[in-house]
């Protein structure tokens, strides 16, 4: 097998060997939609992250199938996570259907990913580079696996790009487009200028210099780097670039601590930019004052300002909290966040009361969560109805057409 001497060497080596894979063989090429196997260039590619709402479904779904109750399945997602068992629990031993599930998962929780393929199974590393056909047989099996794997991914609403010059995978480090997983398929070129399968490790290392992930993950069918044979076992090679966001999935169980406004250190600015970015229109400049001055007024936050819910206490029956504001963060929205963070509403304070422009697409999902509600013109009430539908508006009243409050 090729060796990748060192991180520029390697991505050079893979970059000279583009040269023969950005073309592959006529067969293994595909044209056009509809076609099941991939599209090799971007712009073919389905821009299937967009359909967010597929993705919230397919999430859901499978938060449903793992557990049952989605609070125990999130629990159970988080604590697969903080163990870091969850890639090799969820991407099946060599199989790319369950591998692409598993993938797929992990870019919905917009987690930046990295995945080098290794030699699939067939193939002997030992074997791979001896002679131009066995090496031209790693490289076509090499080629069958990425295939099979990227339409896995695509099977599963991931966006994928197959990366077979490097060229293309250096730019990486400038673009860093997180709706993309990069599919690297380590080739390159020897001494000779014959192109040949390089060690996916030692490219994941190459790899690892330039882009310092924050976890290395290898999956392979029998669990090791190696199987009992001393054989190579290695099958994908994943590299999480960033798992800020799954600072977002793990704190999806108990970040969303509410805090007495009185007594928290909170960024206004950054919270009212978020209120105002959500709402798609700006809170009345004396929103935050008014709020003040109820002693009783509380937030709740999350993650970097990713979500919030403003709750004050009215004066009614002794004292009820009501729902002033709750907020998830545009790029956030559609991906369970405003429901957990309404469970903790629940939980922490009781029922509150509140209301929601009549136009507002939410609505079903509010009517869902209430005991009653009353249409007024356009605000609809929910629970107090009577108290809630006199309470005044707190968005600048010259923009008329926006998303309910
Ligand atoms: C008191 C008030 O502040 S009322 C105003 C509410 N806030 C706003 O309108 C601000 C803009 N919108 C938002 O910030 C968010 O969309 C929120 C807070 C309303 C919901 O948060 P999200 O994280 O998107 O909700 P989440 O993904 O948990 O989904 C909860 C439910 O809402 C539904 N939903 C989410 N987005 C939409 C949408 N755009 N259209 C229709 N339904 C939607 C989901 O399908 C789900 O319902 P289901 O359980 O029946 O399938």
């Amino acid at each position: 097998m090729a060796k990748v001497s060192s991180g520029s060497s390697g991505c050079r080596a893979v970059a000279m060997a583009g040269q023969f894979w950005t073309r592959p063989p006529a067969e293994e090429r595909t044209t056009g939609h509809g076609s099941k196997s991939p599209s090799w260039s971007q712009q073919e590619l389905p821009n299937v992250w967009s359909n967010r709402t597929l993705i919230y479904r397919d999430v859901k779904t499978f938060l449903n199938e793992i557990g049952g109750d989605p609070q125990e399945a999130r629990y159970w997602f988080t604590a697969e996570l903080s163990a870091g068992r969850f890639i090799s629990s969820i991407c099946g031993p060599g199989d790319d259907s369950e591998s692409g599930f598993g993938l797929s998962l992990l870019q919905w929780m917009d987690m930046k990913l990295v995945v080098v393929m290794g030699l699939p199974p067939e193939i002997e590393e030992e074997d791979s580079a001896k002679t131009g056909t066995e090496s031209s047989l790693a490289r076509t099996m090499m080629v069958k696996h990425c295939q099979a794997l990227t339409e896995a991914l695509q099977h599963n609403s991931a966006n994928v790009m197959p990366f077979f010059s490097s060229e293309a995978l250096l730019q990486l480090q400038h673009t860093q487009d997180e709706s993309i997983i990069p599919l690297v398929c380590p080739v390159g070129r020897d001494a000779a200028g014959h192109s040949s399968v390089l060690s996916p490790i030692q490219v994941t290392a190459a790899i690892s210099q330039s882009l310092h992930p924050l976890k290395v993950i290898f999956l392979n069918s029998s669990g090791g780097i190696r199987n009992q044979n001393r054989k190579k076992a290695v099958y994908y090679l994943i590299l999480l670039i960033s798992v800020c966001v799954c600072v977002c999935v793990l704190s999806h169980v108990r970040i969303f601590t509410l805090h007495r406004y009185s007594s928290l250190d909170i960024d206004i600015d950054r919270l009212l930019a978020l209120i105002n970015k959500s709402f798609e229109k700006n809170l009345r400049e004396d929103y935050i004052a008014s709020l003040k001055g109820l002693n009783e007024s509380a937030l709740a936050f999350c993650c970097r300002y990713s979500a919030a819910a403003i709750i004050t206490t009215e004066p009614v029956n002794s004292g009820t909290p009501y729902l002033d504001k709750f907020v998830v963060s545009s790029s956030k929205q559609g991906q369970g966040t405003g429901q957990i963070l309404w469970e903790c509403i629940r939980q922490d304070l009781g029922k509150p009361f509140w209301r929601s422009r009549a136009t507002n697409r939410i609505n079903p999902w509010f009517f869902k969560h209430c005991d009653g509600s009353f249409v007024n013109g356009r605000w609809i009430s929910y629970e107090l109805v009577e108290y809630a539908k006199y309470l005044p508006d707190s968005s600048c009243s010259h923009i008329a057409t926006s998303v309910g409050e």
